[in-house]
């Protein structure tokens, strides 16, 4: 049997725990501002930059949700034409850099070459301050929170599948989330003795070395359409399978939406004892560690743990068939902390504090750059705020809706 590891399931379970801090820091949380830039599409696009366009767009859609819609943050989506230079580039980030509520700030993959040119020193991620780099692009983000969030996300479903003696195969090893996931697997090959091959389109293994490879474990973090299937497969039985690839293809589905699949093919899901489907796997579960990064960045002193994966084969039959797959540590002690560790009223006060002395510039898109709005934060007594947390059913109710209930496609099911 193959079970499906729900990344919209584990998302909304981190959401849950951050509900009580949110509700706690929403004045703050209201004057911090996270900031995606997007490339827009080149003159003439082939049908991989649209491709790449329309994955960019969803991962923007999708950090609008978790950030403002959830956390309640300011968020700019920033588009910027394909053919824009470097020093327009480096000039536009002193811009956004002045902004003291801009504090996080995210440059959507795919990058035009011309500014990504590591052998110039003229490559923008390295622009990104590193305290705004939440989702780790340049060297010093790399340096502070180890791998990009999506790697991060793989790594954390890795280490639930990782034992002593695995065998790993890594597709994709030398990309933007690849490496990411490789420098993970270097720092625990010796601990663990693994034995890990890496697969691009350069590397003397491929594809097609994977069945006399017979690994436990697979990673594919390519964006090449099923590159992983029956064919390649055959029938060797690894324990996991882990697939961030993202393909929105033009067919539909009964419901006339984009059908989206990811590196390995529905009809080899199979093939693994437990998988990460696209949709509803990956996808969600680096939301859930950018909503932690930035939370954890933001206010230290609550000193919030990273969410963990149970060891899978540590997992209950109940929590095999719930879809519970976060340490039990992962949902609830921090918000126990939370509540013993501040009390509310000083909470409040502090955060009030903060919100009144504050004061936002706010452009809402690349044009407004030129024209900041000035606004002073409200200054509501803080009566008045308490009351409006004593009586705000959100306070007290923790009712977490995922973005789409469905996104695990009923076709799916937990498991197969
Ligand atoms: N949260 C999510 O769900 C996320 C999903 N993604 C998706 O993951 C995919 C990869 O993203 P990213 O790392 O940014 O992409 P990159 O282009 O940086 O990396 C792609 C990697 O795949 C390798 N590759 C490409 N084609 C083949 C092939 N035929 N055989 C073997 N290896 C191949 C490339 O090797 P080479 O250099 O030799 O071509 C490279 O190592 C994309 O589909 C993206 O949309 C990305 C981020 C987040
Ligand atoms: N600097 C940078 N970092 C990225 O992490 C990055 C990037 N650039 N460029 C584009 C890719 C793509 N990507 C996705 C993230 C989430 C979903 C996601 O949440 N998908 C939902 C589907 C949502 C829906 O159906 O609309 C899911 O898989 O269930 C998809 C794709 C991040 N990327």
């Amino acid at each position: 049997m193959t079970h499906f590891i729900n990344g919209a399931r584990i998302k909304a379970d981190v959401q849950k725990k951050l509900e009580l801090i949110k509700t706690q820091f929403r004045a703050e949380l209201s004057l911090k501002k996270i900031v995606v830039f997007q490339f827009e599409l080149p003159k003439s696009p082939s049908l991989k930059n649209l491709s790449d366009y329309q994955a960019a767009n969803t991962s923007t859609n999708q950090k609008q949700k978790i950030f403002k819609d959830f956390l309640g943050c300011e968020f700019d989506r920033i588009d910027l034409p394909w053919d824009m230079t470097f020093d327009e580039f480096a000039n536009l980030m002193t811009e956004v850099d002045k902004i003291d509520t801009v504090c996080g700030i995210i440059i959507q993959n795919p990058i035009p070459t011309e500014l990504s040119d590591k052998n110039n020193n003229r490559e923008i991620v390295e622009l990104i301050a590193p305290n705004k780099d939440i989702d780790a692009m340049s060297k010093a983000g790399q340096a502070r929170w180890g791998r990009c969030a999506t790697a991060d996300a793989i790594c954390r479903v890795l280490e639930a599948g990782l034992k002593s003696d695995s065998e790993v195969v890594l597709i994709g090893f030398s990309g933007f989330v690849g490496k990411g996931v490789n420098g993970y697997l270097d720092n625990r090959k010796k601990e663990l003795n693994l034995k890990i091959t890496e697969i691009d389109e350069r590397s003397p293994k491929t594809t097609a070395n994977i069945i006399e490879l017979n690994p436990n474990i697979i990673v594919s973090a390519t964006g090449k359409l099923e590159i992983l299937n029956t064919d390649n497969l055959q029938d060797i039985q690894p324990e996991l399978g882990i697939d961030c690839g993202f393909v929105i293809t033009d067919r539909l589905d009964n419901r006339g939406k984009n059908i989206i699949l990811g590196d390995i093919q529905k009809e080899a899901r199979d093939r693994f004892d437990f998988i990460t489907p696209v949709p509803g796997g990956i996808g969600p579960m680096e939301m859930a560690v950018l909503a932690e990064r930035f939370i954890i960045k933001e206010f230290p002193e609550l000193q919030l743990k990273p969410w963990q994966l149970t060891k899978l084969n540590e997992l209950s039959s109940e929590d095999l068939r719930t879809g519970n797959y976060l340490t039990s540590d992962s949902l609830t002690s921090q918000v126990q902390n939370l509540e013993l560790s501040f009390p509310t009223q000083v909470l409040i006060e502090s955060s009030l504090t903060q919100t009144q002395l504050q004061v936002s510039q706010k452009p809402k898109s690349l044009a407004d750059l030129n024209e900041p709005e000035v606004e002073a934060a409200s200054s509501r007594p803080t009566e008045g705020l308490l009351y409006e947390l004593a009586n705000d059913p959100d306070a007290t109710r923790l009712k977490i809706e995922p973005d789409d209930p469905d996104d695990l496609s009923q076709e799916d099911g937990l498991s197969i």
